[in-house]
């Protein structure tokens, strides 16, 4: 075992102290503040992470912060379609999904990864409780005409995805209001009643604006938004994106993340941030901490 010397050991704890102490000024910011934050596929992988994050949202929830958690499961939903034998199809960052892939959508994101995030968010002392777009009406969708990106008059069909065409946030609102914490799973109801498979990133960025959250966070399997070199772009604005995407230093799974936090930001979400889920409590750090993290999306 190492020794720690005494002095050294002193001036950790006092490291640790300030370390809390300069949370306060957060706390009494953000007290009774909504925050949404959208929890990637990639960033659940690892189970000591999902603790910290389930950790970190209670946290939130006891200094009288409101976190709104959104859930994606790409990865989750990729693995049963291969036991399947189906092999995933992605266009602009958004799974080609035809009615099969629908129905392993609804298993995969509205049963096993929302119900795993509301249990370990219990488990850490919270009240969480599941919601789909279904639930209360929260998010009507109609079916997504996808342009691309090259010829605006080329529409490509990739089925049952879902745009959003409101969302009615009051059964969030009274969960919030009644101290529970509303896990979504990104799945949106049409005139029929028929199921639309929405892009996470996209229900978190509407939600945000819906509900005037103060924050959206989307947490991440990488650092933020990169450059061409692989340097991390601290904060961004609309035009710098536009160029980025043009000339495909952004793509796949960052567009959709990029153009949700992008709409947030002008819709009056106070501070967009792309941050690392691998880093454990990075919600903390962002949220509770003087640190920047991550790539912050702003508004001009
Ligand atoms: N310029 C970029 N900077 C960072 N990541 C990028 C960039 N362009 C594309 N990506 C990809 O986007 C991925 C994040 O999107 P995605 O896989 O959909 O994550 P999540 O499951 O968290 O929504 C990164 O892991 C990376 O592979
Ligand atoms: C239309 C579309 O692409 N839907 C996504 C929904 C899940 C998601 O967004 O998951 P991540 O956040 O982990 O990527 C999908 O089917 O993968």
């Amino acid at each position: 075992m190492t020794h720690i010397p005494h002095d050294l050991s002193h001036v950790q704890s006092r490291d640790k102290a300030e370390i809390l102490a300069q949370a306060l000024p957060y706390i009494r910011q953000f007290h009774g503040k909504t925050m949404v934050i959208k929890y990637g596929g990639n960033a659940m992988t690892d189970p000591a992470l999902q603790q910290a994050f389930a950790e970190d949202v209670v946290m939130l929830k006891l200094v009288g912060i409101n976190p709104v958690v959104v859930h994606g499961g790409g990865p989750q939903i990729e693995g049963l379609l291969k036991r399947l034998g189906k092999q995933g199809q992605f266009i602009q960052g958004m799974r080609v999904t035809d009615a099969e892939t629908m129905e392993v959508v609804e298993w995969v994101l509205g049963g096993e990864v929302q119900q795993d995030i509301v249990g370990m968010i219990n488990r850490a002392g919270g009240k969480a409780v599941g919601l789909t777009g279904r639930d209360g009406g929260l998010i009507k969708a109609k079916k997504l005409k996808l342009l691309d990106q090259q010829d605006p008059a080329l529409e490509h069909d990739i089925g049952q995805v879902g745009d959003i065409v409101s969302i009615d946030p009051s059964v969030v609102k009274s969960l919030e209001d009644a101290g529970f914490i509303p896990v979504v799973s990104p799945i949106g109801f049409g005139e029929d009643g028929e199921s639309y498979n929405i892009n996470a990133d996209v229900v978190a960025a509407r939600l945000a604006t819906v509900l005037r959250a103060e924050k959206l966070l989307l947490l991440t399997n990488i650092r933020g938004v990169l450059d061409k070199a692989g340097e991390l772009l601290t904060n961004l604005s609309a035009v710098e994106v536009d160029a980025l995407i043009a000339d495909g230093t952004i793509s796949g799974g960052m567009i959709p993340k990029i153009a949700g936090a992008l709409e947030a930001a002008h819709s009056g979400c106070n501070s967009v941030h792309i941050i690392d889920g691998r880093v454990p409590h990075a919600m903390l750090l962002e949220i509770l901490s003087e640190e920047a993290y991550g790539t912050m999306i702003r508004s001009h």
